[in-house]
């Protein structure tokens, strides 16, 4: 690690593009996307789908498709070069500090393994520990994400586990080597609400305790108010506005920002209409150059003016 990482940002994205291609032709998906997360941050990437939530965060992973590439821009982690260092030492730097979580645990978890086994996998050979040891931490790490009688449960193979446990069993496997920093592809879709909440408040447990700055990724500004103190707001591949949740939450800058917080339903106005916004994000192929926001409500707000004329 850079001997200057306590001053800088745990991770720094600096203009970031990133450009597909689709039958020979290259289409900006991500276009001057920059934003940072501290230590012992959660930062908040929302948006609509297709807004290039989940390229931002393959990209930093180095898991882009084989037609998608980075174009430009830059992503420092603890003031490493995460694009400069393709290869073993790109691996190294993501092995030894950043894990993910994904949406789907059979993304992530594999089927024929026992779930104790997965969660150390990637510590115990670092650490050297015993088959013992290594046992007794799963334990541990599967009481921490609120796993019930873990001892009962380390030998389990994952088909054994309901959804949610396999969630946890995800969220403990990616936290078990102590990253300094988690990136969350919308982990908690899946859950119900109330197995939701429980692993946003593991989350905030373990930024606390791990002093781990937490990229979360999701369409659910809800999600975003209860775990992350700063936000970005993706739209179409371009951010639109950036800030500390209250900012961003409490006094949102621009229209698109106000569109998706009244499409939020909110728990304590109950039997409200559940309303969205007129239109989808439409596709690579179908934007127009600089498609904004206000081209969609100009196309949609004939149709459907609630949402758009309260804007
Ligand atoms: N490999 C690819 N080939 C072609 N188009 C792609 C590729 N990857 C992403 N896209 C397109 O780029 C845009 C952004 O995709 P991305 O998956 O990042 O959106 P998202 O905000 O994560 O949406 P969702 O919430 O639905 O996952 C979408 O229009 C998507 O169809």
């Amino acid at each position: 690690m850079n001997a200057a990482s306590e001053e800088q940002p745990l991770l720094k994205v600096e203009g970031l593009c990133v450009d597909v291609t689709i039958q020979g032709r290259d289409y900006a998906a991500l276009k001057d996307v920059s934003f940072t997360v501290q230590r012992a941050e959660a930062h908040g990437l929302v948006g609509e789908s297709g807004s290039g939530k989940s390229l931002a965060l393959r990209s930093l992973m180095g898991l882009l498709s084989a037609n998608a590439r980075v174009s430009s821009g830059s992503a420092y982690f603890n003031g490493a070069d995460l694009f400069a260092n393709s290869g073993r030492n790109f691996r190294r730097i993501r092995g030894a500090g950043i894990s993910m979580v994904f949406q789907e645990p059979a993304v992530a978890l594999n089927p024929i393994a026992r779930v104790g086994t997965q969660i150390t996998d990637g510590i115990a050979q670092r650490k050297g520990l015993s088959r013992k040891q290594a046992r007794d931490y799963a334990i541990h790490m599967m009481g921490l994400v609120g796993i019930p009688s873990p001892e009962l449960r380390v030998d389990a193979y994952p088909f054994q586990l309901s959804g949610g446990m396999r969630q946890r069993v995800m969220i403990a496997a990616s936290v078990a080597c102590e990253p300094e920093l988690i990136l969350c592809d919308e982990p908690t879709t899946a859950l119900d609400v109330t197995v939701q909440a429980q692993v946003l408040a593991l989350f905030d447990g373990l930024r606390a305790e791990l002093n781990a700055g937490i990229l979360y990724v999701t369409h659910d500004l809800a999600v975003v108010s209860e775990l992350c103190s700063t936000i970005s707001v993706l739209y179409a591949g371009r951010l639109v506005e950036s800030g500390t949740a209250a900012e961003v939450l409490g006094n949102p800058r621009e229209d698109y920002t106000r569109a998706l917080l009244a499409a939020t339903p909110r728990i304590d106005e109950p039997g409200q209409r559940l309303r969205s916004i007129p239109g989808t994000t439409p596709a690579l192929r179908d934007r127009p150059a600089g498609y904004s926001f206000a081209m969609r409500v100009a196309d949609h707000a004939p149709d459907s003016p609630s949402i758009l004329q309260e804007l």
